[in-house]
């Protein structure tokens, strides 16, 4: 396992905000991860931070395997900012041109079919476009460039759904021929579950959880039966959070289930329902861990 990303005990803090506050993460390389988060969770300054954009206050960059020096920048790689603006005055076709000269990897015939898919006209101006459809510039750029290491902010912000579906497939089909390491960043935490492989859940600065996606499908439970019942089915299991109705309790697991389990749960009448990634965030967040 080569290991394309490695970020120790980030800090960043504004006043007394911690943006950042001692975050670990480490990338390997190839793989698609999302970076999951609330708004204000520190995404942004995660991803600006890698990209050389912000200075933290403590903590290491390193890039495959080289740390980076205070303000110095990761050899090839893309990143595609939430909100950014291109040259309002240029032309679609001028912004990828000027983007294609940063990356060696970039691929002309990938852009052009992306242009295509996504309805662009590359000769109309950066300024006609519409707020969502120069974040599809953005996004072109993020997919043509093929950096083994891409950074994308909140990509499918104000994309409607038939465009975010096109850039996801793009996304996965793309990887899968020319693989890379990707880094995407979201709060629509249901749409990222099919894309991504693996995940990073940030709060306040911090990273709750990483882990496979297979793994939190398998994992990730809702336990629902009589207080006692759930009480001794969960002890000795990661409870993330648990609540109490009349005279019953509904706990949120995060626990890969056997057949003994299944069955024992049959025979106190639990009820085992698979949590949705977004209602697994939730109920982390919930729970504090
Ligand atoms: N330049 C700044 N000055 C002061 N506080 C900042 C600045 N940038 C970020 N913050 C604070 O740091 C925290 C993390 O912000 P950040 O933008 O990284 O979150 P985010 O997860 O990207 O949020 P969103 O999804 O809303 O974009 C927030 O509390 C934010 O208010």
């Amino acid at each position: 396992m080569s290991i394309a990303l490695t970020c120790g005990n980030l800090t960043k803090k504004y006043g007394r905000t911690y943006a950042l506050c001692n975050l670990d993460l480490q990338l390997e390389e190839n793989v698609i991860y999302g970076l999951l988060g609330r708004n204000g969770a520190g995404k942004t300054t995660l991803l600006n931070t890698i990209a050389g954009g912000i200075s933290p206050d403590s903590g290491s960059i390193e890039v495959r395997g080289k740390k980076l020096g205070k303000g110095e920048l990761p050899n090839d790689f893309c990143f595609v900012r939430e909100n950014t603006r291109h040259f309002r005055g240029g032309r679609i076709i001028e912004v990828l041109k000027f983007a294609a000269s940063f990356h060696p990897n970039w691929d002309w015939t990938f852009a052009h079919e992306l242009l295509k898919a996504f309805r662009l006209d590359p000769d109309k101006k950066i300024r006609q476009l519409s707020r969502g459809t120069e974040s599809l510039v953005g996004n072109i750029i993020g997919l043509a460039s093929r950096a083994p290491l891409t950074l994308f902010d909140e990509p499918v912000l104000g994309l409607d759904v038939l465009m975010r579906e096109k850039f996801y497939k793009a996304l996965l089909e793309d990887c899968a021929n020319h693989p890379r390491t990707i880094l995407l960043s979201t709060h629509l935490i249901d749409e990222i579950a099919p894309v991504a492989e693996k995940v990073y859940m940030i709060e306040a600065g911090s990273i709750l959880l990483h882990d496979d996606m297979d793994e939190i499908r398998m994992a990730a439970h809702l336990i629902r039966g009589n207080s006692e019942a759930v009480a001794s089915f969960t002890a000795g299991k990661r409870v993330l959070h648990k609540e109490t109705y009349g005279h019953g309790t509904l706990a949120a697991i995060y626990e890969k289930l056997n057949d003994g389990d299944r069955r024992l749960a049959r025979e106190m009448d639990i009820s085992i329902e698979s949590l949705t990634l977004q209602s697994f965030f939730s109920y982390l967040i919930q729970g504090g861990h």
